[in-house]
């Protein structure tokens, strides 16, 4: 039987990143994954998402610029012209997870269904056994099917397939209005679908600052959208290749007609055909359970990603890959920390979130300040005829940055300076004192900083002694 420093089962975002670190730094390495290396962000998620949302901006540019400079476009958008160049982004990127570039750096890969048979025994297609002193999980998660009556007989799509469909669905009914179910609702709008999302709860993106949710709503609005909040879908059926779905809101059921389902109401853990019940490994919804270290209730095994249940984005598996080598190869002790984890929704605009919202912030008990510069306040936003949206930072007293927000174009990268200045102890007065080149989106950044300094100015008793300075030495 191999015997090896470190297994990591799953070659997705978190997998990857650990496989390399720990082979990077001398330790015999095991890569499994049951099928090609990539996991959900290069072939169901990120990558062919954000390859499909700029084919719509395109096609929605090439509308705005027919109403607003008399160019004449006409025609279809080609659905399936956005599907080729999202495979070939997929194939592109496709290239720094090959197997080669793995087994280039000395790890052992093999691809086949992992299963527990003992807290070091790892058996892959239930054929090759592998030995390893430290396991990691990086197994990821799968779309939840919501229990509808009837949803299975009726079919549905989820990330997984929506992106290789063969012909455009002029409807499409989106369940769950969150990042999956709006970056999706928006894209296929533009192409042309008649979309519309339903979601349980009071409003879309539940888990935003909700001074910013209304801007992504009139946009999708505007664009076509059409949304039914507080309400859930209840009961499908297939009649004559239309789909009819009853839904539920405020105690009133009503029926509506769609060519398709989109189920894309949150995710459940890849934990289960782990065979973890040969180990002693806790799970708590199916999430494997871990401590600040990573380390499962087996401290030998550790789970990174999405299968261990927070924050289920790549860049988040890739810090947590990044950390579990540390702490699985060097055997340092360093805990997880997400107090400085951005993440993007990237609707047009898209939408920034950066620690404590509004809400969370007040409800921390905390004072705290909010300074707010909505984007007709910035020259450049201005100048591009782009003005809708809003940036917001939330700080404490004396200036120390709890949070940061902002709705608008590229708002994911323009805010990014404020991830730098929150990570490493910089205060929100410190983003007014760095020079900004003029007009950049970024200055929109720096004008909400420099209300900082504007308002402790306004209340500080030295400005009239300023006054009084300037006043005698004139
Ligand atoms: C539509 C969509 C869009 C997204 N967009 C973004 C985005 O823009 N930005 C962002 O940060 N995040 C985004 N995400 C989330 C992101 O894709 C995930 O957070 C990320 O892929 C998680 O990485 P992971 O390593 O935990 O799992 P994965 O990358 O999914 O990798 C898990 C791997 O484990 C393998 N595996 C599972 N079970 C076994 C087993 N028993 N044996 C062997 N192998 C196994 C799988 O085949 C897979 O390759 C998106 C997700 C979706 C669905
Ligand atoms: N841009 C990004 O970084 C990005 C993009 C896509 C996904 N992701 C990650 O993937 C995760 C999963 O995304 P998601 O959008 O599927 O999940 P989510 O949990 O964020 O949103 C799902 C939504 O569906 C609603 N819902 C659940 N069951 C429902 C039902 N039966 N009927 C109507 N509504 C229902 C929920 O109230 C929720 O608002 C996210 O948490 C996100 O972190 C990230």
């Amino acid at each position: 039987m191999k015997k090896y420093d470190l297994i990591v089962i799953g070659g997705g975002a978190g997998g990857l990143t650990a496989a390399a670190g720990g082979a990077n730094f001398g330790a015999k390495v095991a890569l499994i994954d049951k099928a090609s290396f990539g996991g959900d962000c290069l072939w169901t998620g990120c990558v062919p998402t954000k390859s499909l949302i700029q084919s719509a901006k395109i096609v929605q540019t090439a509308k705005k610029a027919s109403h607003l400079f008399d160019l004449e476009v006409r025609g279809v958008p080609n659905f399936k012209a956005a599907r080729d160049r999202l495979n070939e982004s997929i194939a592109t990127i496709q290239k720094h997870d090959d197997d080669q570039r793995f087994i280039d750096m000395g790890i052992d890969v093999y691809h086949g269904s992992a299963t527990f048979k003992n807290e070091n025994e790892i058996k892959i297609n239930g054929e090759t056994t592998i030995k390893g002193k430290r396991i990691v999980i990086a197994t990821g998660s799968r779309p939840m099917i919501p229990p509808i009556d009837g949803i299975k007989e009726t079919g549905y799509l989820t990330n997984e397939t929506a992106l290789q469909l063969d012909k455009q669905p002029e409807s499409l009914l989106v369940v769950g209005g969150g990042p999956i179910g709006l970056e999706f609702a928006q894209s296929f709008t533009r192409f042309g679908t008649k979309v519309t999302v339903v979601e349980m709860g009071a409003t879309i993106l539940g888990k935003e600052d909700s001074d910013l949710v209304p801007y992504v709503i009139d946009s999708l609005k505007s664009e076509g959208v059409q949304f039914i909040t507080g309400a859930k879908v209840v009961k499908t059926a297939l009649t004559s290749a239309v789909k009819e779905v009853t839904i539920e809101q405020n105690d009133q059921q009503f029926v509506l007609k769609f060519d398709e389902i989109l189920l894309a109401s949150g995710r459940v853990p890849n934990s289960d055909k782990l065979e973890l019940e040969n180990t002693d490994i806790k799970t708590n919804r199916g999430y494997i359970t871990v401590n600040k270290k990573l380390q499962t209730s087996v401290p030998h095994i550790y789970a990174i990603g999405d299968v261990n249940g927070y924050y289920p984005f790549t860049h988040k598996a890739g810090y947590e890959g990044k950390l579990v080598v540390s702490n699985a190869v060097f055997g340092l002790k360093r805990n997880a920390d997400y107090t400085n984890l951005p993440w993007v929704t990237y609707t047009d605009p898209e939408l920034f979130h950066l620690g404590l919202t509004e809400e969370e912030a007040r409800k921390s008990g905390k004072k705290i300040k909010v300074y707010k510069t909505p984007l007709d306040d910035v020259d450049r936003f201005v100048s591009d005829h782009e003005t809708k949206g809003l940036i917001k930072i939330i700080a404490d007293e004396k200036g120390v940055i709890l949070g940061a927000h902002a709705v608008g174009p590229g708002a994911g990268d323009f805010m990014q300076e404020v991830v730098f200045a929150k990570q490493f102890g910089h205060k929100i007065g410190s983003i007014s004192n760095v020079i900004h080149p003029y007009p950049t989106h970024v200055g929109g950044v720096q004008r909400t900083a420099d209300l900082y300094w504007r308002e402790k100015l306004a209340s500080s008793s030295i400005m009239n002694v300023l006054k009084n300075y300037v006043k005698w030495f004139r």
